[in-house]
């Protein structure tokens, strides 16, 4: 298979103030991946892919989204009808209900659409994401914490892009709750050829679902590849983190998983 980069970020600078978070960060997404980002709190995986959004202007380095330059572009619609994004507080209007939430990126993007057919759309997402369809019609405060998830997921979904950004998808659900979310991306992801852009803590997410693995630390992209070409990489956080005692629980799970 020929691999093609979706996303291209080359010499990526991002300063907030005096403090550098981003120094001459390059990174390429292959298509059809699903690329999960690590890194200590505070490296700079939220920044980042707010820069690759386009919502943010970074000091130097480009972005290349689909072929498009993000980089000077003040609002990147087209790349906004192509991607879909599930930020980390999930975020659903909560005097909507879930439909209407769903609904929100139809309007805003084809605001010629029949009442009829922009629901028809967002019921058909909310039964990809596995939601009951009486699901619709509750505020996003009648749901589980999982549910909500998967209704933010929806509205990621609502104008079927080609790319998707999770901020910690799995942040806050219960293990359970957490590997069938895992289970219904990589569904997901695999029936309608994704390319994912997962930011995760979650060491069972890693390695249930991602392809490759990119560690951020120290302003940039410190190492990326396969889980394994990524755990044999000499760094400390890296060590700790994929050698410490949650990883060889969560490698032991994946393990029983295969069986
Ligand atoms: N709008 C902003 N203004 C000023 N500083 C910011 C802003 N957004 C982020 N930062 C700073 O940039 C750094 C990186 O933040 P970011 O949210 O990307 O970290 P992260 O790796 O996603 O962390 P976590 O794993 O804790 O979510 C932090 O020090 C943060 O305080």
């Amino acid at each position: 298979m020929v691999s093609e980069a979706v996303i291209r970020v080359r010499g990526l600078k991002t300063q907030f103030g005096t403090q550098v978070v981003h120094e001459d960060l390059d990174l390429d997404v292959q298509r059809g991946e699903i690329l999960g980002v690590v890194g200590g709190s505070g490296t700079g995986k939220s920044v980042l892919m707010r820069a690759i959004l386009g919502l943010l202007s970074p000091h130097a380095g480009s972005v290349d989204v689909l072929g498009e330059t993000v980089t000077g572009r003040r609002d990147p619609v087209k790349l906004r009808r192509r991607t879909g994004v599930l930020f980390q507080d999930g975020a659903l209007f909560s005097s909507l209900t879930v439909l209407e939430n769903v609904e929100v990126p139809l309007k805003e993007h084809f605001p010629e659409l029949s009442a009829q057919l922009r629901g028809d759309l967002a019921r058909l997402r909310l039964r990809l994401v596995g939601l009951a369809p009486g699901t619709g019609a509750k505020l996003p405060s009648e749901l589980s914490g999982g549910m909500r998830k998967r209704a933010g997921l929806a509205r990621a979904l609502a104008m079927d892009p080609e790319l998707l950004f999770l901020d910690e998808p799995t942040a806050g659900l219960d293990p359970i709750g957490a590997a069938d979310f895992d289970e219904l991306l990589k569904t997901l992801q695999q029936a309608l050829g994704l390319t994912v852009f997962l930011i995760t803590h979650d060491l069972d997410t890693l390695y249930a679902i991602c392809d490759r693995i990119a560690v951020l630390g120290k302003g940039r992209i410190l190492t990326v590849g396969t889980r394994e070409e990524v755990e044999d990489f000499d760094d400390d956080w890296i060590r700790d983190y994929f050698h410490g005692p949650r990883a060889r629980s969560a490698r032991a799970a994946q393990r029983r998983g295969g069986d």
